[in-house]
């Protein structure tokens, strides 16, 4: 059987292809109204249409149904109760990412295999994601903490329960990608998957900055990569800035994001006071401080990245960049308002 156009049954069919015809290449699509009007399959829609838009399903010879098969899996396993990490998050860092690819700076510099290996890395980068932080599974010794040694022990889960599925039956997308072709894949995957854990945030924001400053010596072209590494620096760094891309988004859609990140927080650190643990930094609904948790966020981690991201794809990435800016003074000044409130 042939799946439904957009990948989706859904009474909203025409609403939808309108919504993707307009914004599927754009950043700020309200990826909460491509979850209603997909029937709550937000991740099968945004990927099926995707690999559509970028001829994938000819280029590797994937056949529709077993794409949607695939995706429903993988969507299926991403937690519909966790306010945060579920399939809408999937499929907003799956489309910002491809909206990243897009940069005229970066046409002609990734192979298709990359492009597919950071589109699938996305749409499975937090698949079956259990609502609470590494640091939690690690303190209450959780089985997967013991199963990957206290090391990116969610990000390990991601990739293997991925892989896994691959294996379902009418679900294994790569099969007719060459032995060579789904090896490379594989490793693209969980080189770009591990590195969305924030532990690895400083180290590679840090190589970003040593890579652009070479970069803009070298007379500033990025045609140059010539190695794995370098074409994987930019592949891990660019999934990790649409992971970490909520607040460079338009406010009514950021402003959603903090409300969930801070309800997934704030059910672990009810789970932490109920464990008789102590409770995680921005966890305690009693005490939190959100508008100033997001402006110390946005000051010391996602603008630092984004700077950087927009200089190496210089000038793509300055509207970001500068809705990132607006964002952080609103979040600032609501929180000195706040503060005076209190002070009353
Ligand atoms: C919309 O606000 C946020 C969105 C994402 C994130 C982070 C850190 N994303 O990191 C990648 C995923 C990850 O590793 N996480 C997920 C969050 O918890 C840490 C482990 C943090 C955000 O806001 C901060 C500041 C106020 C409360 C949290
Ligand atoms: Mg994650
Ligand atoms: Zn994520």
């Amino acid at each position: 059987p042939i799946p439904p156009r957009l990948g989706v049954e859904t009474p909203h069919a025409d609403e939808l292809s309108v919504l993707f015809n307009e914004s599927l290449d754009k950043w700020g699509i309200d990826i909460f109204r491509v979850d209603q009007l997909s029937n709550q399959h937000p991740l099968v829609t945004v990927v099926f249409s995707i690999f559509e838009k970028r001829d994938f399903l000819s280029k590797f010879r994937i056949h529709p149904s077993t794409l949607v098969n695939y995706f429903t899996g993988i969507e299926e396993h991403y937690k519909k109760d966790n306010p945060y990490h579920n399939a809408v998050h999937a499929a907003d860092v799956t489309q910002s990412t491809h909206v990243l690819l897009n940069a005229a700076s970066l046409v002609n510099v990734f192979s298709d295999l990359e492009i597919l290996a950071s589109i699938f890395a996305c749409a499975i980068h937090d698949v079956n994601h259990p609502g609470v932080t590494n640091q939690f599974l690690i303190n209450t010794e959780n089985e997967l903490a013991i199963m990957y040694n206290d090391m990116s022990v969610l990000e390990n889960h991601h990739c293997a329960v991925a892989f896994k599925l691959l294996q379902e039956p009418n679900c294994n997308i790569l099969k007719h990608l060459d032995d060579s072709q789904r090896k490379q894949l594989r490793k693209m995957v969980i080189d770009m998957v591990l590195a969305t854990d924030m532990s690895k945030h400083m180290s590679l924001l840090a190589d970003l900055k040593t890579m652009v400053e070479t970069k803009k010596v070298a007379g500033g072209c990025l045609l140059k990569l010539d190695n794995y590494s370098e074409k994987m620096q930019i592949m891990q760094n660019m999934v990790h800035c649409a992971d970490l891309s909520n607040p460079a988004k338009p406010l009514p859609l950021s402003t959603q994001w903090v409300t969930r990140v801070m309800e997934e927080f704030f059910n672990q650190g009810d789970r932490e006071k109920a464990l008789g643990l102590p409770v995680s930094p921005m966890c305690c609904r009693e005490t939190a401080n959100i508008e100033k948790s997001q402006v110390s966020f946005i000051d010391f981690i996602v603008h630092p990245l984004w700077e950087a991201w927009t200089e190496l794809v210089h000038p793509d990435a300055e509207h970001i960049l500068s809705t990132l800016e607006q964002n952080r003074d609103h979040y600032s000044e609501l929180s000195a308002t706040r503060e005076a409130e209190e002070q009353q």
